[in-house]
């Protein structure tokens, strides 16, 4: 099976954590894009959703989905996105498109985070696929330094700005045997703003698209 075919399987089968009536988290990216596709189908029976970028927000309103701003909902209780890593104690690393300071918030307002990937996104140890950080402009050589100091191998995204019109380092060559210490470490550096670690506030379920079916960790 494609990989795409995968991400649209664990698309599919994270419908079932939608219920009538909710308004529901939505990432960003390709896996997320099948998801709100899918969801599609389903728009008249729920209140609308929160987007974690402006791309999303476009794809949702695309579709006549309801967009509503998460300052009005409150807590929500489901976030649905993808990730550009996983591991099977469920902590990921996001911001593959860049979006993972609204996805980081979307993700700690919603009860339940269910993750939807392909399986070549499950890995042992977090660190192969460079990890993100949003950083403020003017920080960009301090917080560089910084994680230079971590062992890491920061890159600026060249040509690129975050909806919050900042920068993004992506950071090589980091094994990362202890994804909640670091980010905790990572989030202390001044300027920078969101790390693409997601293991404080983990996924509660990783649906996995594979070739024989999606596989449910939780
Ligand atoms: O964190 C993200 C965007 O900031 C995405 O969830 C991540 O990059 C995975 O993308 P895709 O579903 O296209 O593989």
């Amino acid at each position: 099976m494609k990989p795409d075919d995968k991400k649209k399987a664990a698309a599919e089968a994270a419908l079932v954590y939608v219920e009538s009536g909710w308004v529901i988290g939505v990432g960003t990216g390709s896996t997320a894009n099948h998801f709100i596709d899918l969801l599609a189908r389903i728009k008249n029976r729920i209140e609308g959703a929160v987007a974690s970028s402006r791309a999303t927000e476009e794809r949702l309103r695309k579709h006549g989905i309801n967009v509503l701003d998460l300052n009005a909902t409150g807590n929500l209780p489901v976030y649905v996105d993808g990730a550009d890593e996983a591991t099977r104690h469920l902590h990921l690393i996001k911001g593959g498109g860049g979006a993972l300071t609204r996805e980081k918030i979307v993700a700690a307002a919603s009860a339940k985070f269910v993750c939807i990937a392909d399986d070549s996104k499950l890995v042992d140890v977090l660190g192969r696929f460079p990890l993100p950080i949003e950083v403020i402009p003017m920080a960009r050589s301090y917080v560089g330094r910084r994680i230079v100091a971590h062992g890491g191998e920061p890159q600026l995204r060249a040509g690129f700005t975050t909806d919050n019109g900042n920068l993004i380092l992506d950071v090589h060559n980091l094994e990362i045997l202890n994804p909640v210490e670091l980010e905790g470490e990572l989030d202390h550096i001044a300027g920078a703003v969101t790390n693409g670690l997601f293991a404080r506030r983990p996924a509660d379920v990783l649906l996995l698209g594979t070739d024989s079916g999606v596989d449910k960790i939780e």
